[in-house]
């Protein structure tokens, strides 16, 4: 049995090696990115996932892109990075850390003159945004845990785990630092649809860590809720804004308002790098809309006509009223998001 979840990005001297989590849980398969645009196809085809993953591997990407750069002049070097960077922007609208992400490795060029150190700078950025995202997010499970008790079950949704981040996810960071303290906390988890995260990541990722799980469909969660005792909801996020709206996995929303509606506390854990204080609320979180064929497919097969008309959002906003309190690396706040966020970057 594992110990922590398996890292799903790291760099390896001169590729990256990436998790392809559309394969799981049925192949572990680890794919080789050696180029740019292997980078940008992975983030797009979901074969990386989850917004802390998304950012840590468009820095490699950058990094990527830089060792492998034939530029003479470092004009023309920096001019090019700011393209590259553009490209990889646009592989993904909602998660903001594939933004933070960027900008943090374009700012270390503007403080070297030389395409060597830049290339060296960059690779060193881009390792400090994996290490830091998994302190991070030991950190948010560190204080999540003081929100639980021994023997509370968490209901989760998509995956907030260990491979959408450096290590320890966000939503699921608890259930590890519970395990490693001999306090048991039990979880069930939801999205069976569009793309069965729920069901192919954490249910899972939390079963190799041995971790009491149990698994069901989105339709089941209000009945779940009121039979099984569940104790609170714990979720991660792509984008907060600044004043507490959040987006995540479509789905957060509903299941937010059930938790209002069953008095259950509603918990975002997300590290600062997710927080968007330049977003003032959630009506200005751009919410991707994905392939029709993600629901008139099921594993490659119809489950409707060919050519249904299709809606197909993958996040929605959860307005800040819902949320109980968001668990960041700096503590848990609550109430006054838009005060109280602010004040978590002084
Ligand atoms: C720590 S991951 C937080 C979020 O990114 C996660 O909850 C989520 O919504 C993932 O969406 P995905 O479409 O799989 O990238």
């Amino acid at each position: 049995m594992l110990n922590t979840p398996i890292r799903s990005v790291e760099w390896s001297n001169d590729h990256i090696t990436l998790l392809d989590q559309r394969l799981l849980p049925s192949q572990t398969e680890f794919i080789t990115l050696t180029a740019i645009e292997d980078v940008w196809e992975a983030i797009f085809e979901l074969k990386v996932r989850g917004a802390p993953a998304i950012g840590i591997t468009a820095a490699y990407g950058l990094a990527l892109w830089a060792q492998q750069s034939q530029h003479d002049h470092f004009n023309e070097f920096c001019e090019d990075l700011k393209k590259q960077a553009a490209y990889l922007e646009t592989s993904r609208p909602t998660a903001v850390n594939l933004f933070w992400a960027i900008k943090r490795i374009l700012s270390v060029v503007e403080r070297v003159s030389t395409i060597k150190k830049a290339k060296e700078a960059i690779l060193d950025k881009a390792n400090v945004i994996a290490k830091e995202d998994e302190d991070v997010c030991r950190s948010i499970g560190e204080h999540a845990i003081n929100l639980f008790q021994d023997g509370d079950t968490l209901l989760t949704h998509c995956n907030a785990g260990g491979i959408a981040t450096a290590r320890y996810g966000t939503a699921l960071a608890p259930f590890y630092i519970a395990k490693e303290r001999g306090i048991h906390l039990k979880a069930f988890a939801s999205e069976t649809r569009p793309v069965l995260q729920g069901a192919r990541l954490t249910a899972w990722e939390l079963q190799q860590l041995g971790i009491d799980v149990t698994l069901i469909t989105d339709n089941m969660v209000a009945h779940t809720i009121k039979t099984k005792g569940i104790n609170a909801i714990i979720v991660g996020a792509d984008r907060i804004a600044a004043n507490g709206d959040t987006a995540n996995k479509i789905g957060t929303y509903g299941l937010a308002l059930l938790a209002k509606a069953l008095q259950i506390p509603f918990y975002v854990a997300a590290p600062l790098s997710t927080i968007d204080l330049a977003t003032s609320s959630g009506e200005d979180i751009e919410i991707e809309e994905r392939h029709a064929d993600e629901i008139r497919k099921l594993n490659g097969q119809l489950v409707t006509t060919a050519d249904m008309k299709v809606f197909n959002p993958a996040f929605d906003v959860t307005p800040a009223e819902l949320i109980t309190g968001i668990i960041t690396e700096r503590g848990i706040v609550s109430g006054d998001y838009k005060t109280k966020l602010e004040g978590l970057f002084i």
